[in-house]
């Protein structure tokens, strides 16, 4: 298990895999009763990268990166995992140093002995400190007070280390209230229905279209957009299909959603959730939503563009991994250009909703006024942000009308 740990945190964190995607894939390889020990050890190893990293660096001078990664996936379990003892995962870690290189065997073992006997001293500086409790590189935190104040950004920066629950929603269509209560492998929080089964893909109710993993704040943008039977509504940025299929049940599955993505295989993905959950009233197509077809004038319009992601790193941690501040501007552009090409294809008195899974003004707020200073015909009704916390995931919304016919 180990060894697959190893490979899993090379591929993402030195050639780029995405965690999601590397694990969905993957996992099967592995014994089920280790499957649920190996998703904490990666994804609680990227959470807290750079605070592993700190915990071995002091002595290191240089170091292999397939090293490091091994060395920071060990400084993880004898700080975080008090399930398993010191010498196992001393033992594993110089067993794998010996098949991947096997003159840093003795190297490996030494470092790792004083990592679990040192004690880890914080910085006296508070962000400084903050930044190395959370892996959240300091100018991100700097960023967020700047924008949101010294709370929101501490409440926004430890939710990225938050071991969240799998939220799922009902298919209103398919399975009674009263009878996915009594489902086994579903428990209510609060408002909130979480999935607590270990094999999603082989569940029942998964496979006959009765639940959909979804985000709470993701669903209450599709519950934002104020879908209703008989509505025409374009999904200009779809794929996976989280929130077109939100819709459709919300629908009834009556009316016609024009579900749009940029790229054909995960337009594919929409597809096959469509026929999972036996939706009909939904329309996939491969298209790029800043040049789109005549396809008609829309009731309502859902522009979920890509963005940083900075409201759902607990979830995707390796976005931890690739932050630069010099890159996080380049999406603007392209968030523009969708909202505005959307806009002219909505019927005069209705909705648009454009939405992120980031926290960051200037994709959220600041695109909303660039957009209502270059067009008069359209005003804000509703705007929200919700920040990350230890529980959920962050999101931002605005819902737009268009006022003036066309
Ligand atoms: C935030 S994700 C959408 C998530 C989706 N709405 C859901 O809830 O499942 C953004 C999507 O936009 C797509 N995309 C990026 N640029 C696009 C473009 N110019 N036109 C259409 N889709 C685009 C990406 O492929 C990605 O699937």
């Amino acid at each position: 298990m180990r060894q697959w740990i190893y490979q899993a945190l090379c591929a993402i964190v030195l050639d780029g895999q995405y965690s999601n995607l590397y694990i969905r894939k993957h996992l099967n390889e592995l014994d089920q009763k280790d499957q649920a020990l190996a998703t904490r050890i990666v994804y609680g190893t990227l959470q807290n990268l750079l605070f592993c990293e700190a915990l071995w660096q002091p002595y290191v001078k240089r170091v292999q990166p397939k090293l490091g990664v091994l060395l920071s996936m060990s400084a993880y379990q004898l700080y975080f995992l008090d399930a398993v003892p010191a010498y196992a995962v001393i033992d594993e870690a110089v067993n794998i140093a010996r098949k991947t290189a096997p003159k840093s065997a003795g190297f490996i073992n030494a470092v790792l002995r004083k990592v679990d006997r040192r004690e880890f001293r914080m910085p006296d500086d508070p962000i400084e400190a903050l930044s190395l409790k959370s892996s959240v590189p300091l100018w991100l935190i700097r960023l967020w007070t700047a924008q949101y104040g010294a709370k929101k950004a501490e409440q926004c920066t430890m939710a990225t280390t938050a071991i969240l629950p799998v939220y799922v929603r009902r298919n209103p269509l398919r399975i009674s209230k009263a009878a996915f209560e009594n489902a086994p492998h579903i428990q209510r929080i609060g408002d909130d229905w979480i999935y607590i089964g270990h094999d999603l893909a082989s569940d029942l109710l998964y496979q006959e279209g009765k639940l959909t993993v979804q985000e709470t704040g993701s669903y209450q943008i599709s519950q934002f957009v104020g879908p209703k039977a008989g509505d025409r509504i374009l999904d200009a940025c779809a794929a996976p299909g989280t929130k077109t299929t939100a819709m459709a049940e919300c629908m009834n599955d009556q009316g016609w959603i024009d579900a749009l993505d940029l790229h054909a295989h995960r337009v594919k993905l929409i597809q096959k959730d469509c026929r999972r959950l036996h939706l009909a009233c939904i329309h996939p197509r491969v298209m790029d939503a800043c040049a789109i077809d005549d396809l008609g004038l829309y009731d309502r319009i859902l522009c979920d563009v890509p963005c940083t992601g900075f409201g759902v790193m607990a979830r995707k941690p390796d976005i931890k991994c690739r932050l630069k501040p010099e890159n996080i501007d380049e999406i603007l552009p392209v968030q523009k250009a969708i909202l505005s090409s959307c806009s002219q294809h909505l019927k005069a008195g209705g909705t648009l909703v454009y939405s992120t899974c980031t926290i960051n003004k200037k994709e959220n707020e600041r695109q909303i006024e660039s957009f209502l200073d270059a067009h008069p015909d359209f005003r804000l009704e509703a705007m929200q942000t919700l920040f990350p916390d230890q529980q959920h995931d962050g999101f931002f919304m605005a819902r737009l009308k268009r006022v003036a016919s066309k």
